[in-house]
């Protein structure tokens, strides 16, 4: 059995060219990862690149940046945030699209630290709000690392998802001890007071056993009490458009009679 097909309604058969296009809602998704480097900027600009392909007005936002790289001025630039931009049809300011820049690729808390600031839940959120004011069907807010990442000594990013509200989508790369990594974390946004809206697996590890890759995809959808929005194989040259075949937005199948 294939779990692509059995898990993951096909997006081309519920939403594109012979349908209406679908209700457009302003939506809001917080999206978080089992771990940093599992595939959350790259799934952000593919469910951006898929709401342009709707017809829906989108863009990203990534509140803390840790990790910058320098332009050429000097500036610290956050590289999710301009790659999320590249696939937004809605131009935000950069300082709305990544308030807190900092150099440090280490936690948030220490970044900082190492920055002299001190970051707050409450102070990251209005700068999200800030951005939110900008009109969009869809607004996609990267997190940083986890659930679970410290920002200062007692927040955590769960603590910004929290106070925005907003419901979540889940990256999962896929690899021995996801499993028990997706779990947690779902279990800890509805402990949260969130709902998980989706999830999204990631392979980016090509050494893996596909029948194995299966298992553990098809024992995700067991377990997490969500809708799996798509499966994104590792691509040798990234094609964020061809990915965005291979997802569908949550809401996406709400489409007008
Ligand atoms: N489908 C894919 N095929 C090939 N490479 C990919 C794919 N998805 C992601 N990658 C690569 O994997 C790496 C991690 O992806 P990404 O930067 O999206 O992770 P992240 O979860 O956003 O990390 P962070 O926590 O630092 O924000 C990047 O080098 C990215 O280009
Ligand atoms: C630097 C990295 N790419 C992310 N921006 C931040 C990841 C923080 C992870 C902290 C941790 O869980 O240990
Ligand atoms: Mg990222």
């Amino acid at each position: 059995m294939c779990v692509t097909d059995s898990v993951v309604p096909n997006p081309s058969s519920s939403s594109s060219s012979n349908h209406p296009a679908p209700l457009k809602l302003r939506q809001v998704f917080f999206i978080t990862g089992t771990d940093t480097e599992v595939g959350k900027t790259v799934v952000s600009c593919v469910l951006l690149a898929r709401a342009k392909r709707l017809g829906w007005s989108a863009f990203g936002v990534k509140p803390i940046t840790a990790g910058c790289a320098t332009d050429t001025a000097g500036k610290l630039v956050s590289e999710d945030a301009e790659n999320m931009h590249r696939y937004s049809s809605v131009d935000i300011d950069p300082m709305l699209r990544a308030p807190i820049r900092l150099p440090d690729p280490i936690s948030p808390h220490l970044a900082a630290a190492a920055a002299g600031q001190v970051l707050r839940a409450d102070r990251v959120v209005g700068q999200v709000r800030a951005a939110l004011s900008t009109r969009a069907d869809l607004v996609i807010v990267e997190g940083a690392g986890g659930w679970r990442v410290p920002i200062n000594a007692r927040e955590t990013l769960a603590d910004i998802a929290k106070q925005l509200q907003k419901p979540v989508i889940l990256v999962i790369r896929i690899r021995l001890g996801c499993l028990n990594h997706a779990l947690l974390t779902a279990e800890a946004i509805q402990h949260d007071g969130l709902s998980l809206a989706g999830w999204v697996v990631t392979i980016l590890d090509t050494d893996q056993d596909a029948d194995y890759v299966s298992a553990q995809i098809q024992s995700l959808a067991e377990r997490l009490r969500a809708p799996c929005l798509g499966i994104l194989p590792f691509q040798e040259t990234l094609d964020i458009e061809a990915l965005a075949d291979l997802i569908r937005l949550p809401g996406e199948e709400i489409a007008v009679g």
